[in-house]
């Protein structure tokens, strides 16, 4: 039976970890298929167009949104970020896992789709808003005003921190990689079986009826 993929949400506000965990979960399983956004953020050092993000003015964003190419878009940090549909719906029919890399915004439109019942939503907690903006101070990727404002809008993501189905404290990275593992382990195993239980619970209560 072709298993309908997964659709693995990870969020957590800039700097709590998620990029790192989302690279960890797919060096552990390359099956993964990864949704790249589309953004009109610029490229940070060391990103690849196409691999990291697909890098969009704001004219073709809009226009990719109007052309209904979006699963799901939202305005971050001044700039706008969106999953294109195509390559989602190619995994799914493949019946792959899909990865996404978004902010509540993007996670609550997933969740409230037609695809809401593949959803597997992680959010990431810093263990204390110190350690968070020391980690954007230490990625090294942005500069002072930029790590400001994500600072500043740090607890408008965490706010939404209850709308996940899991929700894990980033402290120790190798313990929160293997929690993550787990827990996809454990969605994958849940779904997996799901829809030969009840068959099989269907056989039993027959052979127990049967039973004199
Ligand atoms: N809704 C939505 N959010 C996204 C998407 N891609 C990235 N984001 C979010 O945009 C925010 C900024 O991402 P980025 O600029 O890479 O900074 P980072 O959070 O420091 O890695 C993060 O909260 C991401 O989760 C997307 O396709 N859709
Ligand atoms: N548990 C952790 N302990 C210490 N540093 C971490 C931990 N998780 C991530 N980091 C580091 O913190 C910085 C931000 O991580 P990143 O994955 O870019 O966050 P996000 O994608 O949520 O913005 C990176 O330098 C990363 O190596």
């Amino acid at each position: 039976m072709n298993r309908r993929g997964l659709l693995i949400i990870l969020s957590s506000p800039s700097g709590a970890g998620k990029t790192t965990l989302t690279r960890r979960l797919r060096d552990w399983d390359p099956s993964l298929s990864f949704s790249v956004s589309a953004t009109t953020r610029a490229p940070r050092p060391g990103e690849v167009d196409g691999k990291d993000y697909h890098f969009l003015t704001e004219a073709e964003f809009k226009s990719r949104v109007a052309n209904g190419e979006m699963l799901e878009h939202a305005h971050v940090f001044g700039n706008f970020y969106g999953s294109p549909k195509g390559p989602v719906a190619d995994a799914i029919e493949a019946g792959r896992d899909v990865l996404f890399d978004v902010d509540w915004q993007g996670a609550q439109q997933i969740s409230n789709s037609s695809l809401g019942q593949h959803v597997l939503s992680v959010f990431f907690l810093p263990p204390s808003i110190k350690e968070l903006h020391r980690r954007l101070v230490s990625r090294g990727q942005d500069d002072a005003e930029t790590i400001h404002k994500r600072m500043l809008k740090s607890w408008d993501e965490i706010s939404h921190w209850d709308g996940y189905n899991y929700v894990l404290i980033n402290d120790d990275l190798d313990a929160t990689e293997a929690k993550l593992k787990s827990i996809v382990t454990a969605e994958r195993l849940r779904r997996s079986q799901q829809p030969g239980l009840t068959d099989h619970v269907r056989k039993l209560q027959t052979e127990f009826e049967e039973t004199p």
